[in-house]
């Protein structure tokens, strides 16, 4: 099947966000559209998937223009989108999974239960998969779930797929596997369109790349091109992909955590008596795939988890009992790993998100009036410095793109008077000329001396940030250890293996 899409238009009141763009999908290719945050990457698969109207412009397969009226007539037309949030029923099995897929879109080769079980095998068995059509989608690693997705999708004999940010929540050792499945994919004919902000990726996998910027496409690039190439392209301008950092200026024993245990209602036991101390200037980089205490970890620093015993100090303060708003004051940074439901409130605007959590007095509000011209001054000047693509500080912040979203974010925990800083994927959907500037920022916390820990699944990130590394599995230390340590031991730690010399 060949697709393409001619000169589409989509606009936003004033803004276009795609502007006459022109792309095309052949069988057996993969195309990856490469843009920076805000380019309009997501909203040109929207309107291919039939979830926005173009304003202007054509979908064509097989050189027929489509009127695609929603998501149902692009699936039948035989594509298919592989969602990074999964749009998986939890606590359905795989094949009742495929059978609602089927069901909610109307689709007219609806499978029943005993029907989707066989597909499940027939494609499980094709790809290599190893997915059992009985399991219940909970039980299953994140790298499983995102295959029954594949599989969903599949199932309805798509023809092109579309893979929007599909790593984000993927250990290094699932991408791999993704991108395999990626090849064979191909290699079998589908069409692929790939989004990604990891250029390491589209270097692996990439057939061909396009590139936009602010809504155009301003040109193809070779697969074999360099990353710097990559970025620069993507950017418009030079980008630094590493990040330069002096030594460590090592200050006291500053947040020091000590038998912390956490479990919820249920009893089930998410920290693990984890004891770890991050001294002032130090970043410590937690590493480990998601969903092994990571993120109960980071809440219980914050206050936001309710069943917690052992202690975390800071500074010789203890912050077990606190309330959140008393831990915020206290000097703690919290970047949350999920922006949308604990970083942002989508209907505030830019300018009241950035001064979330600061209402209760100066310099924003004084006997409880906003300072609007002090708000104005700030918020306008970290939309220089973080580069937020958004028409103006008065933008909802649900209008963002995902990148954008992220750096208000950050913009708004690194501007406050710090004593530590948690950090939980900090440039997860971030381009390449952001993470620069985060990663940047972050680094110049640690160098005021602020101890700071950062959650990442990124091992790339996790290399570039940390003075020390921790890899958590099902809870526990697996171990912790020196920033230069091997990509393969780290890997291996994740998995839960502990290598020869180290302790936990
Ligand atoms: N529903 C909406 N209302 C208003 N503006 C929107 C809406 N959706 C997207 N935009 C704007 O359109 C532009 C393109 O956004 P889009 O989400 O397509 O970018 P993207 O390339 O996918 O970025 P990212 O890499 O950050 O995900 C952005 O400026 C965004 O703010």
């Amino acid at each position: 099947m060949h697709l393409a899409l001619r000169n589409v238009t989509k606009r936003f009141g004033s803004l276009v966000a795609n502007d006459r763009i022109s792309f095309t999908v052949e069988p057996g290719e993969i195309h990856c559209l490469l843009g920076e945050n805000g380019a309009g990457k997501s909203t040109l698969m929207n309107v291919l998937y039939g979830l926005y109207a173009a304003d202007e412009g054509e979908i064509l397969i097989d050189d027929e223009v489509q009127n695609f009226s929603g998501p149902g007539d692009a699936i039948a037309a035989g594509i298919g989108m592989v969602h990074q949030h999964f749009m998986l029923v939890p606590t359905f099995t795989v094949a009742e999974n495929v059978v609602l897929g089927n069901e909610s879109t109307g689709f007219a080769g609806s499978l029943d239960l005993e029907q989707a079980r066989q597909r499940v095998r027939e494609i499980s068995a094709r790809f290599g998969f190893h997915v059992d059509p009985d399991s219940v989608v909970e039980d299953l690693p994140v790298g499983v779930q995102q295959r029954v997705e594949i599989i969903k999708v599949l199932s309805r004999d798509a023809k092109v797929l579309v893979f929007d940010e599909p790593t984000a929540v993927l250990t290094p050792q699932e991408t791999d596997e993704l991108m395999a499945i990626m090849r064979q994919l191909r290699d079998e004919g589908t069409g692929i369109v790939f989004i990604t902000h990891k250029l390491r990726e589209v270097r692996a996998v990439a057939d061909r790349i396009t590139v936009i910027r602010r809504g155009k496409v301003v040109g193809e690039a070779s697969p074999r091109a360099e990353s710097a190439e990559l970025a620069a392209l993507m950017v418009g301008r030079p980008v630094e992909l590493t990040v330069h950092k002096d030594a460590p200026r090592l200050g006291e024993d500053a947040l020091v955590v000590s038998d912390l245990v956490v479990s919820d209602e249920s009893g089930l036991v998410h920290v693990d008596n984890v004891s770890f101390t991050i001294r002032g200037g130090e970043v410590l980089c937690v590493a480990g795939v998601q969903g092994n205490g990571q993120t109960e970890l980071a809440e219980a620093i914050l206050g936001l988890q309710k069943r917690v015993s052992g202690s975390i100090r800071l500074d010789g303060q203890e912050l077990v009992g606190r309330t959140v708003r008393k831990t915020l004051e206290a000097g703690v940074g919290f970047i949350p790993e999920d922006r949308q439901t604990d970083g942002l409130v989508g209907e505030f605007s830019i300018a009241e998100n950035l001064m979330l959590d600061r209402s209760h007095g100066l310099p924003f509000v004084r006997r409880g009036t906003v300072q609007r011209a002090t708000l104005r001054d700030f918020a306008e000047k970290k939309l220089r410095e973080y580069d937020v693509r958004a028409p103006g500080i008065a933008s909802h912040a649900a209008t963002l793109s995902g990148g954008n979203q992220q750096k208000v974010v950050v913009a708004r925990e690194l501007s406050r008077d710090l004593r530590v800083l948690v950090a939980a994927q900090p440039t997860r959907g971030v381009d390449v000329g952001s993470i620069e500037f985060i990663h940047q920022q972050i680094v110049a916390a640690r160098d005021t001396g602020i101890p700071v820990m950062v959650i990442s699944a990124e091992l790339d990130e996790v290399v570039a940030l940390a003075d020390r590394i921790m890899v958590l599995y099902r809870g526990q230390v697996v171990g912790i250890v020196p920033a230069d340590t091997p990509r393969d031991v780290l890997g291996l730690m994740m998995a839960g293996e502990r290598p020869a010399g180290v302790e936990a």
